[in-house]
């Protein structure tokens, strides 16, 4: 095992192994996308190799597909599912209603559509991740190549009427070109600092034409596991109102480190 992981690393690797204890035989269950996500999907393969879990994936990006394959994990298109039984995911922030901003890996199409054909949304995240108002994390919006640069002015435009003081809107690069997501679309991201209505932004984002979904995902998490670096676990149901603290010992297998490529 590497001595040098990270308190950040270890706490999303204890929020992926308290997720990945919520499955149970012969489910469906949707993979996110990120680095705890990736967490999630090696700890999933253990309970595959190790116990004989029945389980079919549905990946939310290639990246996932790619990591679930090598490392053993069933998967399948959501097509073919139609309907899963639950979706584990990162979040890059969560507010105490369990709304999230998602998209910092450029996934959030895909995971919002899988993440909604599911019977519960598990969000795993590190304790940096919990915020009182969601916004200081750029919200990511996904936009069709197509005329992308009337589709951010039409935006620009949205935020002044709605009277949003930051209002920077940017797109995704990688390296000198704009950033494509698996569905061949650009992203916007939204430097708002602070979100006072994310129903609404949510809402209203998507009238625009040239917009394909926006990263606020508003009443889709039912519960999220809260890592800590120090193996403490915190996980919250938002319908039962309840929370349980717990520990998950930091001790996994060699296994669990043969694919550490994100
Ligand atoms: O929404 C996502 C990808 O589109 C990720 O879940 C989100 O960016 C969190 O990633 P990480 O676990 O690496 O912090």
């Amino acid at each position: 095992m590497p001595a040098d992981l990270s308190p950040i690393d270890k706490a999303k690797f204890v929020a992926a192994k308290r997720a990945v204890d919520l499955i149970e035989d012969r489910m469906t269950v949707g993979l996110g996308t990120g680095s705890t996500a990736a967490w999630m999907v090696r700890c999933l393969a253990e309970r595959v190799r190790e116990e004989g879990l029945r389980v079919t994936g549905v990946p939310t990006s290639r990246r996932t597909a790619e990591l679930a394959r090598q490392l053993g994990v069933p998967i399948t298109t959501l097509d073919d599912a139609k309907w899963l039984d639950m979706t584990i995911d990162g979040a890059d922030e969560f507010d105490p209603a369990l709304n999230l901003i998602k998209g910092g890996g450029a996934a959030l199409l895909q995971e919002k559509i899988v993440a909604t054909a599911s019977d519960q949304m598990v969000v795993i995240a590190d304790a940096a991740k919990e915020v009182t108002q969601l916004g200081a994390f750029p919200l990511p919006v996904e936009v069709i190549p197509f005329g992308w640069q009337t589709t951010k002015a039409l935006v620009e435009e949205m935020l002044v009427a709605m009277d949003v003081m930051n209002r920077d809107v940017t797109l995704r690069m990688n390296g000198e070109a704009p950033l494509v997501t698996d569905e061949a679309n650009y992203i916007l991201d939204l430097h708002l600092k602070r979100i006072g209505n994310p129903r609404q932004l949510a809402m209203v984002l998507n009238q625009i034409p040239g917009v394909v979904e926006n990263g606020l995902f508003i009443d889709i998490c039912d519960i999220v596991v809260i890592g800590h670096g120090d193996g403490r676990v915190v996980l919250r149901d938002i319908n039962s109102g309840e929370t349980e603290d717990g520990r998950v010992d930091f001790a996994p297998t060699d296994n669990i480190f043969t694919d550490l490529g994100d």
